[in-house]
């Protein structure tokens, strides 16, 4: 039985109710307003607790927002990340990771520290220049992947705190794997269950070849996490251990190939999961960094993410990201979907379509087969709008 399996998900406390929060959308993301990290969460009494709950809290909407966080430096920050890791119950040989190329710039003022990540349009702009058959559209928006996915043991918890802003620009995007998965139909869910993908870090290998830069390759955050080979075999289908929901897992651009299905279908599938974010955007989370510190920290085992390059002569921007290691990603067949363990799921009518509102209640359409109702015939003909269970008959 892999690791992990049949864990039982956590449960809130209550410790961080007294705090004020917004919900970005209704199937993403959440921003703390008015909190500060270092003195109401880090250096708080009940420590443990807040942070417990706020792990399980960004394992459940995917991705939570603080504004201005002006004290948390980077040492403060690591310890943040891999604290919320610790009391969500990872495993106790994961750290923080260390990035197998060391970073091309430092930005200005900037510490080099292995156990950061210094995200920096400079560096980024060196990184492109050099690397071949880069072409215009993909420096305008980055690709959405999920942070480190060529590692044995990936991110749980990644935070980036933004520190240099461009005039305008630079938003990030997260899209919920939780939500791709609820969307597939039910023989659709079976068929990529318990399916493999096979992870690489080309764009790292081929810095490498290119530029002939050294690889890290000492244990980067996890024992398991060595080597030059920047490749891993995970699951289509990853159960979170923190929430015990499935996500879809196999998205962006270390995502290569799905193993138990010929070339051609693992092209087609990977490419579906990759144009279900793009078609479906009420999945997805948009941020505006708005003051220097601002923070996002989201869980890369249930999200994707993407960097968006909208900025180049609107003034540099520069982030320091830190990445916990978590677990070794595994698919418990006996988890739920979210929709599931929360009781959101629609019951499909014989035409596959989800039936909702008066469609349930109605027993013209309860029937089937594309029956019409002739009270929402009729108001539809008067102009109403047609909608709810209050029109049951
Ligand atoms: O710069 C950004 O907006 C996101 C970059 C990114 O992919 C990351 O920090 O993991
Ligand atoms: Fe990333």
């Amino acid at each position: 039985m892999a690791e992990g399996q049949g864990r039982k998900p956590l449960e809130l406390s209550g410790a961080l109710d007294k705090f004020g929060y917004e919900e970005t959308t209704p199937e993403i993301g959440r921003e703390y307003v008015n909190v500060n990290i270092v003195d109401d969460l880090l250096k708080a009494e009940s420590a443990d607790d807040l942070l417990r709950d706020l792990a399980i809290t960004i394992s459940r909407r995917g991705v939570v927002f603080f504004r201005a966080q002006t004290n948390l430096s980077n040492d403060l920050q690591k310890e943040f990340v891999h604290r919320l890791g610790q009391l969500a119950g990872k495993p106790e040989e994961s750290s923080v990771h260390i990035f197998p190329l060391a970073p091309a710039h430092v930005p200005e003022g900037g510490t080099p520290d292995r156990h950061i990540s210094y995200v920096n349009s400079v560096g980024f702009k060196y990184m492109f220049e050099k690397m071949p058959n880069m072409d215009k559209r993909r420096f305008d928006a980055a690709e959405w992947h999920t942070d480190i996915q060529f590692e044995p043991v990936p991110a749980d918890y990644t935070s980036l705190r933004v520190i240099k802003l461009p005039e305008t620009g630079g938003d990030t995007l997260w899209a919920s794997g939780y939500e791709l998965y609820n969307r597939l139909s039910k023989p659709y869910q079976s068929f990529v269950d318990g399916l493999t993908v096979t992870c690489r870090a080309d764009c790292v290998l081929m810095a490498i070849r290119n530029r002939g830069e050294k690889i890290e390759e000492g244990e980067r955050g996890n024992p398991l996490n060595t080597g030059t080979a920047l490749t891993a075999v995970h699951p289509v289908v990853r159960t979170n251990p923190v929430t015990g929901w499935k996500s879809i897992f196999a998205v962006g651009q270390f995502s290569k190939r799905i193993n138990e299905v010929n070339q051609y279908e693992s092209d087609e599938l990977l490419k579906k999961f990759y144009g279900m974010i793009q078609d479906n955007h009420d999945l997805q989370c948009r941020f505006k960094w708005r003051n220097p510190h601002d923070i996002a920290i989201w869980d890369n085992r249930s999200v994707f993410h993407r960097a968006t390059f909208d900025y180049m002569n609107l003034g540099e921007r520069s982030g320091n990201r830190a990445v916990g290691i978590g677990e070794a990603p595994y698919f418990d067949p006996g988890s739920k979907s979210r929709a599931e363990a929360l009781g959101l799921v629609k019951e499909p009518q014989s035409n596959g379509a989800p039936a909702t509102g008066h469609a349930k209640a109605c027993p013209s359409m309860a029937a089937g087969g594309g029956a019409v109702c002739p009270k929402m015939a009729a108001m539809a003909a008067n102009g109403a709008a047609a909608g709810g269970n209050g029109m049951a008959h």
